[in-house]
């Protein structure tokens, strides 16, 4: 589902959260990265439908936000994995999807528990489909907020920050699982981890203070820090100069990667940067030193 935003401002009081947005998200995954506060969860939740917008368009398919009409269809093709998802502790997963079903308009029972078997199984739950939801772990949570997303097969799926706080191996799992829902729907993902949008996402756009600093390519990202990212191995202390990025001991030394306009020491070496050594890039405003 195409995605056009236009000029999209968001205030509020004295706080600009959104302050003219220009977007453009096609089918795949597409990754919102940006700080703390970058504006990334109000920019969701307006494309979601649960917040109007302060001034500015967006339109989602062929339908625009702004009006009553185009929220009412962007959400019946939307699914929406919020930051917080709220579930019932005292309901089984199967017993939360069927309520979050009906309330979805999927009145077709015998068609609504087969969706829910389906989607268990997706996420891997169905084993513990029986189980209350009090007992689950962070990631098995995460899996049935994602399962309650897909309910009625969106077309749409925004899902903010859903890896935040689990485990490497759960995270791994989950972001494996949001990319092979990508195939045939638009999923947009937020989060500040660059890592689950370096391995998942072939767009990205980087917000900061509400605005965007960067929309295009991954590789594009990447590529800001072509001509700035130095290795340097040392026993001493990091260089003073430039964005530590990485250090790893090793037996010949400390071996540091670091963004920096300038030569952090006089034995650095340029090398390949990674898509966080772009962002960095992009967030420091490096610009490349001629080499030679
Ligand atoms: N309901 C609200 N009332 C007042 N201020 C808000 C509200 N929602 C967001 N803000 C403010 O708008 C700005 C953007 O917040 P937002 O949650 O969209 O950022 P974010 O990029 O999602 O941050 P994070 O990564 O921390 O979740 C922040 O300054 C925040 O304090």
């Amino acid at each position: 589902m195409h995605i056009e935003i236009t000029d999209l401002r968001r205030r509020f009081g004295r706080v600009t959260a959104l302050d003219g947005v220009d977007l453009t998200v096609s089918n795949g995954m597409f990754g919102l990265l940006g700080t703390n506060g970058a504006g990334k969860t109000t920019l969701m939740r307006i494309l979601a439908g649960v917040l109007p917008a302060t001034s500015g368009r967006a339109v989602v398919g062929d339908h625009d936000l702004s009006t009553r009409a185009g929220r009412v269809a962007v959400q019946r093709r939307l699914g929406y994995l919020p930051q917080d998802v709220g579930l019932y502790p005292d309901l089984t997963p199967t017993e939360f999807l069927d309520y979050i079903g009906l309330l979805k308009g999927l009145d077709d029972r015998a068609a609504r528990c087969r969706q829910i078997g389906e989607l268990l199984e997706l996420v891997g739950l169905s084993a513990e489909a029986g189980r209350k939801l009090k007992g689950f772990s962070g990631g098995m949570r995460r899996r049935v907020g994602i399962a309650q997303a897909l309910l009625g097969d969106p077309t749409l799926l925004i899902v903010d920050e859903p890896t935040v706080g689990l485990d490497p191996e759960e995270r791994i799992r989950f972001r494996t699982l949001l990319s092979s829902l990508a195939g045939n729907r638009t999923v947009l993902l937020s989060t500040h981890i660059v890592e689950d949008v370096a391995q998942t996402c072939r767009q990205t756009a980087v917000l900061a203070g509400g605005r965007v600093l960067f929309t295009g390519a991954v590789t594009d990202l990447t590529a800001r820090a072509d001509g700035v990212t130095w290795e340097i191995i040392t026993p001493g202390p990091p260089p003073t100069e430039g964005v530590v990025v990485s250090a790893i001991a090793r037996a010949d030394g400390t071996h540091y990667r670091v963004v920096s306009p300038r030569p952090p020491a006089p034995d650095a070496v340029l090398v390949s940067p990674s898509l966080e050594e772009g962002y960095v890039a992009l967030m420091r405003s490096a610009t490349p030193t001629p080499v030679g």
